[in-house]
C-alpha cells in the first residue's frame, strides 16, 4: 500500500511539476529563455557591474521530480546552491542547483565551495560537459520554486518564467535551474 501511495504521490508531483520543452508565449523573456551559452558571460557582458550573491548554500532533500531528474533517491541529502544573479544591487536571476555529493569529485570537487564564483565558470570552460535539453515552466505564486525565487524581492511579479538542465561530467550529474527576474528586462 505505502508503495503505491508513493507511486500515486510521485504521479500527481509529475504532473504538477510539468516542464515543457518550449517557452510558449513567453514574450520579453524568450531570448532569455532559449540562450544555451553561459548565462552568466551573457550577463557579465552586459552588467556594469555583475556579481553572483549566494543566498543558501546548504545539506538538503531534492524536490521529488528534482531527485528522479538526478536518478538520486528522494530522501538522499545533496548540496544546494540558490544564488541570485545580480547587477548593482538588481537581482536579475535566481538560480537553485541541485549537487549530489557523489557528483563533488574529481573535476567537480571544487563545486562544494564556490562562494560568490560562477558555477557557469566552471562547467561551461569544460569541453567534455554535457548539458540535457532545457525545460521550461511558468511559475505561479503558489510554487515552491517561485516562492524562493521571489523571497528577497520587495515587489514580486506575479508569474516568473524559469528553465532548468542537468550538466553531466562522466557519471556526474548536477542540476541548474534558472528563474529569470523582471530586473533581467533592463539589460
Ligand atoms: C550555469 C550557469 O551558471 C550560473 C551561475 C550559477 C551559480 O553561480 O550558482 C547558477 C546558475 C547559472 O545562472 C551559467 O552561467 O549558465
Amino acid at each position: 500500500m505505502k508503495i503505491q501511495l508513493q507511486l500515486q504521490k510521485a504521479s500527481h508531483q509529475g504532473r504538477r511539476s510539468q516542464w515543457l520543452k518550449n517557452p510558449i508565449n513567453s514574450g520579453v523573456y524568450r531570448n532569455w529563455l532559449i540562450d544555451k551559452g553561459s548565462l552568466t558571460l551573457r550577463l557579465q557582458l552586459r552588467a556594469k557591474d555583475f556579481k553572483v550573491k549566494p543566498l543558501k548554500v546548504e545539506n538538503a532533500k531534492p524536490q521529488i521530480d528534482e531527485a528522479s531528474l538526478l536518478g538520486v533517491a528522494q530522501h538522499q541529502l545533496a548540496l544546494l546552491r540558490e544564488v541570485q544573479l545580480i547587477d548593482g544591487a538588481t537581482p536579475l536571476v535566481f538560480a537553485h542547483s541541485i549537487l549530489p555529493h557523489r557528483s563533488l569529485s574529481g573535476a567537480w570537487l571544487g563545486l562544494r565551495r564556490l562562494g560568490n564564483k560562477p558555477l557557469g565558470a566552471t562547467l561551461f570552460s569544460n569541453p567534455k560537459v554535457k548539458r540535457t535539453p532545457l525545460m521550461f515552466k511558468k511559475l505561479a505564486c503558489h510554487q515552491p520554486l517561485y516562492q524562493r525565487a521571489t523571497a528577497h524581492l520587495e515587489i514580486k511579479p506575479i508569474t516568473l518564467w524559469a528553465r532548468r538542465s542537468v550538466f553531466i561530467l562522466g557519471n556526474a550529474q548536477i542540476l541548474v535551474t534558472e528563474v529569470f527576474l523582471p530586473g533581467i528586462l533592463a539589460l
